[in-house]
């Protein structure tokens, strides 16, 4: 039976999943790999071991679900996006560790920016919000504080690339070096409406051409892996950023649908069609996929801080043990008994946008203990999503029939509850929660011919679980408003 490879290069951990073409999961394999925070703000990863994690698990999963090379007709890559890496193109060897995502140490650039007036033609070239999430400034940063890298990046020496590229470049041994247009636009240098590498932005980053990707379809067959890999080439044929894929992967297909990813961060994705969608609510516009010659956009709200605050719940205050203790642990008690975390850990993405944002948690009785902090964890979940729709809404979004949810804090089944009750909308949870995966593997499918269009996998999608929504609006909108009042002490905080 033909199977398609999906491979999940997520935050914290790489992962690999064989899907038949019903879109069954075969087999899966998982690595997590190291987080390195050299600095207050800094986040970075090793990209050597991002490349042999990834491959790891690629041929760990086609083990496990007993495959050779031949039975795979096409690999699909999704990738945590923004995250930049800076290689050598004769040795293949990165100048330095990727600055991931989460990074803040380009908030000054980007303030400067502001300051001095670009915000404005950044959004209207990129859709993004000037902020050191994307991968510009990372970039920039490389090349001015690495000895010599400006020189070798104008000279052609040096490639640039989010994830995506970086594995096409090791799964091709050197050969391709391209992105599609959904990671692509991540970058902050690429020009949404014409679609592609935007000279003004180039310019206002100073970023030499010569560093570049080839940006390509997010479907389609884009090259073949090395033969050494796998024992035989097999064609990569989908390429999309994390939260892009997972969109596909739960069949948001058509304008109005959404899905909210609840990983180390949370992103809400609203389709809305084939033109991309003005923000007024400091929301993202960024395309979802390009299949063809057909491009689909989506309104995105990214919080950086979603499952990564039941890691700190584990690792920073050793409240629980494993993530899924949380749930145990919040449901023991019945509210926060006022207590309000605001997780601004790496400052606060949308609608906020404030790098200066810190952490704060309010509220504190004595009556206050680690089941109520849990709480509130969760809770700080889901009322971030809640700012997300409800910004969606302010942009002339139409009420949300129902919200579908992945992502590994989505099996937290008081969490889709909290989240449905804040929403007053039904959370739908898929049967396959591994969307991300399930979507770069619909890309590939439908590159080789696996799949003859969008409405074939609309009808794979699957609910597992439908969570409806309790408590009244009044009730909705004090908790919102306590929400609100407590975010408020939270930005600005480590302002200079
Ligand atoms: N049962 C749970 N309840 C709440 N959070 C959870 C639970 N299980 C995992 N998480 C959180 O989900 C995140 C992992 O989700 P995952 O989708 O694998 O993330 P990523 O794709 O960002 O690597 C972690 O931050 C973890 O703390
Ligand atoms: O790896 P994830 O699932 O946390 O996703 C990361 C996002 O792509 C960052 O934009």
């Amino acid at each position: 039976m033909p199977c398609i490879l999906a491979l999940d290069q997520g935050t914290s951990s790489s992962r690999a999943i064989v899907f038949d073409a019903t879109g069954e999961a075969l087999a899966n394999a998982q690595l997590e790999f190291r987080q390195s925070y050299p600095e207050p703000g800094r986040v970075e990863h090793d990209p050597v071991e991002i490349w042999h994690t990834q491959l790891a698990c690629a041929r760990e999963a086609l083990a496990r679900a007993g495959l050779a090379a031949s039975d795979v007709v096409a690999i699909g890559i999704a990738n945590q996006r923004e995250t930049t890496v800076l290689w050598n193109r004769s040795t293949g060897a990165p100048l330095a560790p990727a600055i991931v995502w989460q990074d803040r140490r380009t908030v000054v650039h980007c303030d400067a920016l502001r300051a001095a007036g670009h915000a404005g033609l950044i959004r209207a070239r990129s859709g993004l919000e000037l902020d050191a999430y994307f991968s510009a400034t990372k970039l920039a940063w490389l090349l001015d504080n690495i000895p010599d890298a400006r020189h070798q990046a104008e000279a052609g020496e040096l490639a640039f690339g989010t994830i995506d590229s970086w594995l096409v470049w090791q799964l091709t041994g050197g050969r391709r070096h391209v992105t599609d247009l959904s990671n692509a636009s991540r970058t902050m240098l690429f020009d949404i409406h014409r679609q592609c590498w935007s000279d003004d932005l180039l310019a206002l980053f100073d970023i030499p051409r010569a560093v570049l990707p080839k940006v390509v379809a997010s479907s389609g067959v884009l090259g073949e892996t090395d033969p050494a890999l796998f024992g035989a080439p097999i064609p990569i044929g989908g390429l999309a950023g994390d939260q892009q894929a997972a969109t596909f992967g739960q069949a948001c297909l058509s304008p109005g649908m959404a899905k909210n990813t609840y990983g180390t961060g949370c992103f809400l994705t609203l389709n809305t069609g084939q033109q991309p969608v003005e923000s007024t609510q400091r929301l993202l516009t960024t395309p979802g996929w390009r299949i063809g010659a057909r491009t689909d956009y989506l309104l995105e709200g990214s919080v950086f801080i979603g499952g990564a605050v039941v890691q700190w719940l584990r690792d920073g205050l050793g409240l629980i043990e494993r993530a899924a203790d949380i749930e145990a642990l919040a449901a023991s008690v019945p509210d926060s008994g006022g207590a309000v975390l605001v997780p601004a850990f790496a400052g606060l993405g949308a609608p906020w946008w404030d790098g200066h944002a810190r952490g704060t948690l309010l509220g504190l009785t004595r009556g206050v203990g680690k089941a109520r902090i849990a709480r509130a964890a969760l809770e700080a979940i889901a009322l971030q999503t809640v700012d997300l729709v409800s910004a969606m809404q302010r942009d002339g979004a139409a009420p949300l029939l129902e919200l579908r949810v992945d992502g590994g804090a989505s099996r937290n089944d008081l969490l889709m509850q909290i989240q449905a009750d804040l929403l007053g909308v039904p959370v739908v949870r898929p049967r396959q929660t591994e969307t991300t995966a399930l979507g770069a593997a619909f890309l590939a499918g439908l590159a080789v011919g696996l799949w003859r269009g969008l409405d074939e996998l609309a009808g794979l999608w699957r609910a597992e679980r439908r969570f409806d929504p309790t408590g009244s609006a009044d009730w909705r909108a004090s908790r919102l408003a306590e929400w609100h009042r407590a975010v408020e002490r939270a930005r600005g905080w480590a302002a200079p």
